[in-house]
This record gives C-alpha cells, structure tokens and sequence, in this order.
C-alpha cells in the first residue's frame, strides 16, 4: 500500500482553527467557463447571476463581442483602440469586467485583487472553441495554481440552435456550435419562449446525440439556480464519487444533425498498467493513429473516465479536453466493487467496437499480473 493511502485513512484529529503561517494563502479559486453560440444568451446568464442576491462574491467576466446589454456597454471603455479592462465592485459583493478578447489576460489581471472574490465565471466570445479556452488553465502552471477548471457550460439557442448546428463548415472541420457542445458540463436551453413543444424536443435531441454525458436544463432569459451551475466539480474528484454511477448510465449517442460528433462508451473489466494506458491515449489523442472502418481519423474532443491500475486501491480518473489529459488517483477505493475501467469519448469518427477492442487488448490478462 503506498503512503498517500495510508494518510488519507487516517482517523483526522480534531479540528481546531489556528492561524497558521504555513497554510496556503489563499484556496484555488474556481473558474466556470460560460460558452454558447452568437446571441444564444450567455451574456445575459451572467447579468442575471450579477443582480441576484446570493451570498457569493463573484468576479464575472463579460464577454463585449455582441450587441450586448447596457449594463455590458457601460462598463466597456476603449481607449485608443487598446483594449482596457475596468473592475467594478458591484453592490452584492460581486465584481465585473467586460473584455474584448477570450478572457484570458482578464483572468490574470483579476487576480491581483485576490481576495475579494470567490469565484470566477468567464465568457468566451461565441464562436470560440471553449475547450481550447478550457486548457490553457491546465497548461499555464502560473495560472493553474491559483485556480482551477470547475466547468464548461454552454448556452443555446432554442429557436436557432438547430440551425448553428446544420450550418456546414466548407473545410470539413467541425462546426462551433457542435463543438461547444461537445466539450460542456452542462448545457443550458435558452429561450425557450420562442419554442413549441416540438421544436424543443429537437434541439434536446441534437444535443443529446452529440453528448451523452452532458446534463440539460432548459430557461428563459438564462434564468437558473445558482446551485445548478456553480460548483460542478466537472475535473475533480469532488465528481468522482458520483462519477462511477454517471458512467454507468451514460447512453452512446447516434449521430443525429453534425453527422460526425458522438459520444461513444464502453467498459471493460481488469486492471491496465499506467504505461500501457499512457501509450492506448497518446496514440488516441495525440497520435491519431486510431481510425475509423472509413479509414478516417478519430478525433477527441472530450474524454473522461474511470479505470484500475495493477496494485491501486484507488480508483483513477481520466480527463481530457482535445489533446490534453490528465489520470488522477481518486479518494474513492474499488473496495469490493469489481474493477471495471469505464470510458467515455465525444468526438468525431468515433468506432466504439474498435476503441473497445484496441483497450480490451491493453487490458492485462490473468497471468500477466504482478
Ligand atoms: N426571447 C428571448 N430572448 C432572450 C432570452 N434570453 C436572452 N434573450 C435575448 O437575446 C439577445 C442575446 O442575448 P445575450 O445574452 O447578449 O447573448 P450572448 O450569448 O451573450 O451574445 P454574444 O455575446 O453576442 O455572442 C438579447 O437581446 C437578449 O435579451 C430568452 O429566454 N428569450
Ligand atoms: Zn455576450
């Protein structure tokens, strides 16, 4: 047994709060990226949460690209062409920027008033890829310290999200509508208002047969519960204790309108050494040497999973937006559950029987354990 497991099972001593110099200054703050097509609502999912009254302290940074409401415009100041950046406190405890570019710098600049905010909601720009937006938090080290990925939702929109989804992109790459879909936690079906029963059963469909792990709720004017988007833990362990269960239920999808983008998932029984799964993903992810029975490449956009190394009492989760993963021991043990890896993958060119069957000869037999 390694020593990690050993302290996590031990009994904590009490408690007691202590001012103590060599604790971290401050927590990882959570940083929930709100994405979603031109105009589908995101903008105004923000404005909403600024103005409600919850006793959190929220930085949110607006995304200037569209018309965007008054409250967007009065805080937009340009000056000299140069993009410039103004934090406003705003009566509730929250704190607002409006940015022009992807959010990125704004983030940064943010975080010299550490302190004053709890939690970071950034929107992209509509037809920015929110994944690659997504990975640079997990690229950038500096960055990657002092906050962390809590989710990607995407914002759609009832009445033209059909549309966005259809639209073709001439290069054969996937179209941004799809991919925003592809990549999010949670998707939210905006402006419902203007739909019939009907259509709104279409577009839950599309996005579904995109998406098979992703939770749909549907609004007007992107009026949610906070606690439906907030603290999703979508990376982290946190869902790693409902993360098995979710797996298990997760449907594969059909290809429905983007006739490329799916869902794919399977299990497969055993344990697989570190190694072995490091070389099935890189030749996945990075390689591309996986391909379809059209001898089209796979694709990943996103991926997640829960698998069993050799010797491990704990459960392992794997992550993954486009190229980039991460596998991280999680607090759950397999305990008496049998170890079965579970594996979800959204992309496009997806063949689940040959996923399934290149991981299942990964997968060590019998008498090659220990
Ligand atoms: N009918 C209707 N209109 C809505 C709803 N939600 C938002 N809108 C309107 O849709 C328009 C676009 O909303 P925004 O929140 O600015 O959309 P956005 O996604 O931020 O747009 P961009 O930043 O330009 O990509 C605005 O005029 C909103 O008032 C809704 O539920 N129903
Ligand atoms: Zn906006």
């Amino acid at each position: 047994m390694d020593s990690r497991v050993m302290e996590e099972e031990d009994d904590c001593p009490e408690l007691v709060p202590i001012d103590n110099p060599s604790a971290p200054a401050t927590e990882q703050i959570p940083v929930t990226i709100i994405s979603g097509y031109l105009g589908a609502g995101k903008t105004t999912l923000l404005n909403y949460i600024l103005t409600e009254q919850h006793n959190k302290r929220i930085a949110v940074i607006l995304n200037e690209f569209g018309e965007g409401s008054a409250l967007e415009k009065s805080l937009a100041v340009s000056h000299a062409g140069e993009l410039y950046e103004e934090w406003l406190e705003l009566s509730n405890g929250c704190l607002c920027c409006s940015v022009k570019d992807n959010g990125l710098k704004a983030i940064e600049n943010l975080m010299e008033k550490k302190g004053k905010f709890d939690y970071i909601l950034l929107e992209t720009t509509g037809l920015a890829d929110p994944g690659a937006v997504a990975s640079m938090f997990w690229v950038d080290a500096e960055l990657g310290s002092e906050i962390y990925l809590d989710g990607i939702i995407t914002v759609i929109d009832a009445k033209y999200g059909l549309q966005q989804l259809n639209e073709e992109k001439a290069d054969g790459l996937v179209n941004e509508a799809a991919r925003q879909i592809a990549v999010a936690d949670l998707t939210i079906i905006n402006k419902t208002d203007l739909v019939n029963e009907e259509e709104l059963a279409q577009i839950r469909a599309a996005v579904r047969s995109i998406n098979g792990l992703v939770k749909i709720i549907e609004t007007q004017k992107s009026k949610v519960d906070l606690s439906e988007v907030l603290d999703l833990h979508s990376f982290d362990h946190k869902d790693g204790a409902n993360l098995a269960e979710k797996l298990q239920l997760v449907k594969a999808t059909k290809p429905h309108l983007d006739k490329s983008i799916l869902t794919v998932t399977f299990e497969v029984a055993g344990e697989i050494l570190e190694d072995t799964l490091n070389v099935f993903i890189q030749d996945l992810l990075w390689e591309k040497m996986f391909k379809n029975k059209e001898g089209q490449p796979m694709t990943v956009i996103r991926s997640k999973g829960i698998v069993a190394f050799p010797g491990k009492a704990h459960q392992v989760m794997l992550q993954g937006v486009h190229e980039l993963y991460e596998l991280n021991e999680m607090p759950q043990l397999w305990g008496d559950n049998p170890r079965i890896n579970r594996l979800v993958f959204i992309g496009k060119n997806l063949d689940k029987d040959i996923l399934e069957e290149r991981f299942t000869s990964s997968v060590l037999s019998g008498t090659e354990k220990n």
